[in-house]
């Protein structure tokens, strides 16, 4: 088994790679989508309230025929009513009793505060409508106030993780590893598909040429090796088998390395573009300001 099971801190265990449905749109192309997802050998499907397939999703988890054991399904509460209704109508849309896992999609939907929230979460499995809970996009400080409160632990949290960001979100993997919370990672394939042209690109193509595979195949085994849960996706059925062969690459200590320093070269360029591209704004501000004022006949110097 390339991609293993991950025990979770509740005992149950969920698939290290998901399939992720957030940019299917929704429709039959989205069933499809799924469809192919499921037939090449995925078998934990990540969605939420807010993308907008989870009946597309439960029709071609219906249609695969799969026992419902066998097949792990996220969804998310994304504020668009409240968690009570919210996981009814989720369960609804995706034709289950249950979801396997629940999650919070953004602390900034946690009103009016964390442990409220969180209660309504834990009733969520009292109710046997998640078999899990947890959390996504929350920091080292949100997830601390969660636990200050909680009687149920979250199981995972759901993070943008991917080499230019890993520097940044250690602090979270830590802290989550203290607390048995498995760390999930999406958009991990964006130094391939938003930052191309980074000091990643030479590692990751010097790498894949070695070992006879793809850049985002040894991303993927990147990310593996780091401990974390891939959600990721693709419409291409050639990708997608990418993907799942991947939980089979071994990466050397060295590539790690290559990897991770190449990470904190381009999070370093980009802090130094974006102070660049704030000091330019400052100053066209200024002169803007200056401008105005000479234009009113205001002394500023
Ligand atoms: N909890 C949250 O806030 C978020 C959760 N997610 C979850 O994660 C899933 C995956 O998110 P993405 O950002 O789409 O994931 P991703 O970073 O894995 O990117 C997937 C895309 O990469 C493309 N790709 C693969 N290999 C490539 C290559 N060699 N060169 C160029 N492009 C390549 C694929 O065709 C696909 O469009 C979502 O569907 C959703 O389920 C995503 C974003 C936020
Ligand atoms: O999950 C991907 C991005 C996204 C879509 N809807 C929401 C709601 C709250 C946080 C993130 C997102």
């Amino acid at each position: 088994m390339p991609w293993d099971l991950v025990k979770l801190n509740d005992g149950r265990s969920m698939p290290s790679i998901a399939y992720g449905t957030w940019t299917l749109g929704n429709g039959q192309s989205a069933v499809d989508q799924v469809d192919q997802a499921l037939s090449v050998g995925f078998d934990h499907v990540d969605t939420a309230q807010s993308y907008r397939n989870e009946q597309e999703a439960g029709q071609a988890l219906k249609e695969s025929g799969l026992a419902r054991s066998d097949i792990f399904v996220t969804t998310k509460w994304s504020g668009q009513a409240d968690i009570p209704t919210s996981i009814r109508n989720s369960v609804g849309n995706l034709g289950i009793s249950y979801v396997d896992l629940y999650l919070v999609h953004s602390p900034r939907l946690a009103v009016p505060d964390i442990p409220t929230t969180w209660k309504q979460m834990e009733q969520v499995v009292k109710d046997g409508l998640a078999k899990s809970i947890g959390i996504s996009n929350f920091n080292v400080e949100q997830m601390q106030e969660l636990l200050n409160s909680a009687n149920i632990k979250p199981v995972a949290n759901q993070i943008l993780f991917h080499p230019y960001v890993y520097a940044q979100q250690k602090p979270i993997l830590d802290f989550a590893s203290q607390h048995g919370i498995i760390i999930e990672a999406y958009s991990l394939l964006i130094p391939l598909t938003h930052q191309p042209g980074g000091p990643l690109d030479k590692p990751l193509s010097s790498i894949a040429s070695r070992l006879d595979v793809s850049p985002d195949q040894v991303l993927m085994a990147w990310a593996k090796a780091k401990g974390v849960v891939v959600v990721t996706t693709s419409s291409k059925e050639s990708r997608l088998k990418g993907y799942l062969a991947a939980g089979d690459l071994k990466l050397t200590s060295d590539d790690i390395d290559a990897i991770d320093e190449a990470g904190a070269a381009g999070a370093r360029r980009l802090t130094a573009k974006t102070l660049l591209r704030r000091a330019a704004g400052l100053a066209l501000l200024t002169a803007g300001a200056l401008a105005v004022c000479s234009y009113l006949g205001i002394d500023v110097l």
